[in-house]
């Protein structure tokens, strides 16, 4: 087996203050391929995303193994880390409004980006940048660079965030909800430009969503988190045969067109599902 972008093990995370950890036990490996973290709000599925990107500094953090290609994550420093994270790795946050500078022109905030991981002149980074919005399907780079945040639509917004991250090439992308604020036609041309980093690059993506109909269709593989923990991990296309009763729960939760039902099941939690995991 070719060896994996990231392999994580037991890991536990407590944020400052709490009585109990968010996520533990945690365990899994991604290869060259889309992992899905699927689970309820609360879940822990975003903590440990953050975690991964060592973005939680207050946060008491163990793990028996937290290996990212090359760099051993239990023991890089903070500057070590900010010379990685943006870099190498990176993360999509479900709103591009927070991420942007609300005043600066978004092409400048993109080229600045460049400029901070690779040595290149003003002119070479709004190149590259002219560039990257053409990848990610902008059309009329020449004008959308020189706009304000304010000025620009949620899915454009999203677009140029995947731009600035892809100027770095990150061997690893961590997408948090990259797509819940985005209507459907957006939604599916932001996938595609996800979809084609895994396969024309080869990076690891890690997919964070509560929508298990999208993660089902996008993802190659799925992990389903309840209460901090693992459930089950399984390959997308076997989701309809999850075993653990709070997935299948999940799955009946689930809308279906010409399902005739008139209520949608509503999920029953059970204490004891915090303490048992089956995969
Ligand atoms: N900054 C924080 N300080 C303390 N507790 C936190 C913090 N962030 C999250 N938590 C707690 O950690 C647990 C996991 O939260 P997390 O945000 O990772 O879940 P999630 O599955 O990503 O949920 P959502 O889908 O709503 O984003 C929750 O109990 C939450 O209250």
């Amino acid at each position: 087996m070719e060896k994996p972008v990231l392999d994580i093990r037991n890991l536990a995370i407590r944020y400052a203050g709490a009585d109990r950890d968010s996520v533990r036990g945690v365990s899994f490996t991604l290869g060259r391929e889309r992992l899905g973290i699927v689970g309820e709000s609360g879940s822990g599925k975003s903590t440990v995303g953050r975690a991964i990107l060592k973005l939680l500094p207050t946060a008491q953090i163990s793990a028996d193994r937290m290996q990212f290609e090359d760099i051993d994550l239990l023991k890089t420093s903070d500057r070590e880390m900010l010379k990685i994270r943006g870099r190498r790795m990176s993360m999509i946050l479900q709103d591009p409004k927070y991420s942007l500078n609300p005043i600066q022109r978004v092409g400048r905030q993109v080229a600045e980006t460049y400029m901070r991981h690779f040595p290149a002149t003003k002119a070479e980074a709004k190149a590259k940048t002219l560039a990257m919005l053409e990848a990610v399907k902008i059309r009329d780079p020449e004008r959308v660079h020189d706009l304000y945040p304010h000025e620009i639509s949620g899915g454009m917004g999203q677009r140029i965030m995947i731009a600035m991250m892809l100027l770095a090439e990150p061997e690893l992308v961590i997408a948090d909800e990259p797509t819940s604020a985005l209507d459907v036609t957006v939604r599916l041309q932001v996938l595609e430009i996800l979809n084609g980093l895994v396969r024309d690059r080869g990076i690891g993506l890690i997919m964070i969503s509560h929508d298990l109909n999208l993660v089902r269709n996008f993802c190659d593989r799925v992990l389903i988190m309840f209460d901090g923990q693992v459930v089950e991990t399984l390959k997308a296309s076997e989701l309809d045969r999850a075993q653990h009763p709070y997935t299948r729960g999940l799955l009946a939760a689930q809308p279906r067109i010409g399902d005739r039902r008139k209520m949608l099941s509503v999920l029953d939690r059970r204490p004891e599902w915090s303490q048992e995991v089956t995969a």
